[in-house]
């Protein structure tokens, strides 16, 4: 990680946690970073719930002025009008939301989202003034091949394709290779230097070097308090997307504080 690119440690609750749980978590969070005395310059903290509980946390985060930051989990396509069930880009910025995650694997797995559907909802998060944390990555028999780096600069050419570099001044990118999601298989801080190093040299040639410089990218799968100190030593790793440990206050709030913790890894 470079001292010029702030880290960022976004907590992807993925469908859990209703507005009231979603409340109780965020309080318990703030109060454990106060607790502590995180310091919020060192890593910046983001809470990504379902929709329904997107005013509730915006409510408690104006209300009690909290330094934590919030966003959403998926945005429509389109900005509005007859699509039954979608959210619009514009409605979440209404709720104050900084970010949105696009393209995760879940989302390209289960409904078929394609590198072109990503892109057009990267623009319209970018067109709402909204951060798209935009997700990468390759499944198990991609990486068993050796074709994990081509594969993900791929989606990464398809998933930005069009943008301009003052666009990707408010982009994150998120690599998070399939086979270490939710499955305590978490992949090695080389693995995720590897690949994150070859996203930013792929931006640097599409756009620039002082893009791609500026340009967080985050590891995600499988990430703990135990685990982050390691991954985040390296050069390319700008912070991380949590899924499950992001659900417990205390465990986030160590992952958030990765300044402190000892680097475990013996490396
Ligand atoms: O998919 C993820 C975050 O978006 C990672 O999930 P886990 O941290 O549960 O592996």
């Amino acid at each position: 990680m470079t001292s010029a690119r702030k880290p960022l440690m976004a907590g992807n609750w993925k469908s859990n946690l209703n507005h009231q749980e979603a409340v109780v978590l965020v309080q318990k969070l703030a109060w454990t970073l106060q607790d502590k005395k995180h310091d919020f310059d060192k890593a910046e903290v983001v809470v990504i719930p379902p929709f329904t509980d997107i005013r509730s946390v915006q409510t408690l985060v104006d209300g009690d002025h909290l330094a934590i930051g919030y966003g959403a989990q998926d945005v429509s396509e389109h900005d509005g009008g007859a699509y039954t069930g979608e959210i619009s880009a514009a409605m979440l910025s209404k709720l104050g939301c900084s970010y949105v995650v696009v393209g995760h694997s879940e989302r390209r797995e289960h409904h078929a989202e394609t590198d072109a559907v990503v892109n057009v909802k990267a623009t319209k998060a970018l067109a709402a003034g909204i951060s798209p944390i935009v997700c990468v990555g390759e499944g198990l028999e991609v990486r068993q091949a050796g074709d994990h780096v081509a594969y993900t600069l791929e989606q990464v050419d398809g998933s930005l394709a069009g943008l301009t570099a003052e666009q990707l001044a408010d982009v994150v990118i998120a690599y998070e290779p399939v086979w270490a999601i939710g499955t305590g298989e978490v992949a090695t801080p080389e693995d995720a230097q590897e690949v994150c190093a070859a996203i930013r040299g792929r931006v640097e040639e599409t756009w620039s070097s002082e893009v791609a410089s500026a340009l967080r990218i985050l590891y995600g799968g499988s990430v703990k308090a135990a685990n982050i100190a390691a991954i985040m030593a390296k050069s390319d790793v700008d912070g991380a997307l949590v899924g499950g440990a992001s659900l417990q206050p205390e465990e986030f709030a160590g992952i958030a504080r990765f300044y402190a913790m000892p680097d475990l890894s013996g490396a």
